[in-house]
């Protein structure tokens, strides 16, 4: 601990999101919800995919979370044992299960927040836009049904390709006159998670007290840590190779994940910390909580090449209240936006395109 601590250098001004670490929902959650006597307002949650490989783990960690009063799980399949599963936790959450398209208005409806991980991940040798054929039409049938049974929630979205997925969404609500842009969410915790991660083995530092920033978007070379911004900094700094190899680690980080599993899918189990973290985060911000930042990737205006963008943004009770500048890049990092532009431009033109057809 105090090896670790001399290594620190200089805290520079915590932010907020940095004060409130990744371990937060297991391990280190805010103090006002683990005290028993704290009264917190009801709210209801559906996961969509929550049979899958991520929706199984992340409706145990919201089932957990006291924020969440009642927890609504559907799938197209298998959903009912993991419902009855997770109904004898003794926590307070009710959990309901509802299965096939004819009990997803059962699902939708009084839901604040709609967490979609449904659809199908990739396989060694795949990009994530291999995925869009499969997961686009899935995305635009379920956002269709929140447009008509739960038109305010927040949507965190996860399927892939996210930079895609979330404009199909967008324009799914916007044909139904019901488009809200602080309210559409690509969840991109998990690049943050990763980067805080990596950054801090790296270093020797305790993850939860690192954080990186991630922007752009959640495919490859459009997934951008912000090196340069890490909190705390660190001495001795990293050499630019160093930082040239981790922004790689970092973008390659699910290809890891989806090699590592040889065929049996990509990232679940950190994929549902993250969407825990996140879905955590969005209902703080409900609660009227202040200072409650994450990256994701939303509509924006942060920067003008991109109508759709990761960055930091302040959640509050109707979802995105308001963004964080992008902050001082290093040369590296404005390269990495230059890089970026082409991919993450196609991906959000064909999701828009996509939702528009006939
Ligand atoms: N955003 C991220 O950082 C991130 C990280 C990891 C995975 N993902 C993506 O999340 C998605 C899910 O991954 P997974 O590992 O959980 O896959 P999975 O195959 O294990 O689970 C997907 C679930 O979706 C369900 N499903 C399919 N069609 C559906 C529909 N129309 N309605 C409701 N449910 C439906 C399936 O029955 C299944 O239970 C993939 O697209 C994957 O690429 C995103
Ligand atoms: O890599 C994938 O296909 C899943 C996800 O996007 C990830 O980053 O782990």
């Amino acid at each position: 601990m105090q090896a670790q601590a001399s290594k620190i250098a200089r805290f520079e001004g915590m932010k907020s999101v940095a004060a409130r670490p990744s371990g937060r929902v297991c391990a280190a959650a805010p103090r006002a919800i683990r005290r028993a006597a704290v009264k917190v307002e009801a709210h209801k949650v559906a996961v969509l995919g929550a049979g899958g490989g991520i929706g199984q783990p992340l409706s145990l960690l919201l089932k957990m979370n006291r924020l969440v009063s009642e927890l609504s799980l559907y799938d197209v399949a298998n959903v009912a044992g993991v419902a009855a599963d997770l109904s004898h936790c003794n926590t307070p959450t009710q959990v309901k299960g509802f299965t096939g398209a004819d009990e997803l208005a059962g699902a939708l409806k009084g839901a604040e927040l709609v967490v979609i991980p449904a659809g199908v991940p990739r396989k060694p040798g795949m990009t994530r836009d291999d995925l869009f054929n499969i997961n686009a039409g899935i995305v635009k049938t379920l956002v269709e049904a929140c447009a008509q049974h739960c038109p305010g929630a927040i949507l965190n979205i996860i399927s892939n390709p996210v930079n895609s997925t979330v404009p199909i969404a967008a324009e799914v609500l916007k044909k139904a006159g019901v488009y809200d842009k602080r309210k559409v969410m690509g969840v991109t915790t998990l690049d943050v998670v990763r980067a805080n991660t990596f950054i801090a083995e790296a270093k020797g530092l305790d993850t939860r007290d690192v954080d990186v920033p991630v922007i752009g978007g959640h495919a490859g070379e459009t997934i951008l840590p912000l090196i340069s911004q890490t909190t705390p900094k660190v001495l001795p700094w990293f050499t630019k190779e160093e930082i040239e190899k981790l922004t790689v680690r970092i973008q390659n980080a699910g290809t890891e994940v989806v090699e590592a599993k040889a065929g049996a899918g990509s990232a679940t189990l950190s994929m549902a910390y993250a969407a825990a973290r996140m879905a955590e985060s969005v209902l703080l911000g409900l609660e009227g909580e202040q200072g409650i930042v994450e990256c994701t990737f939303v509509e924006s205006d942060v920067h003008p090449d991109f109508q759709y963008f990761a960055s930091k943004v302040v959640l509050g009770r109707n979802g995105v209240e308001s963004f964080l500048p992008l902050g001082p890049l290093s040369e590296f990092e404005q390269e990495g936006l230059v890089k970026m532009k082409d991919l993450l431009q196609k991906n959000i033109q064909t999701g828009v395109e996509f939702a528009n057809k006939a």
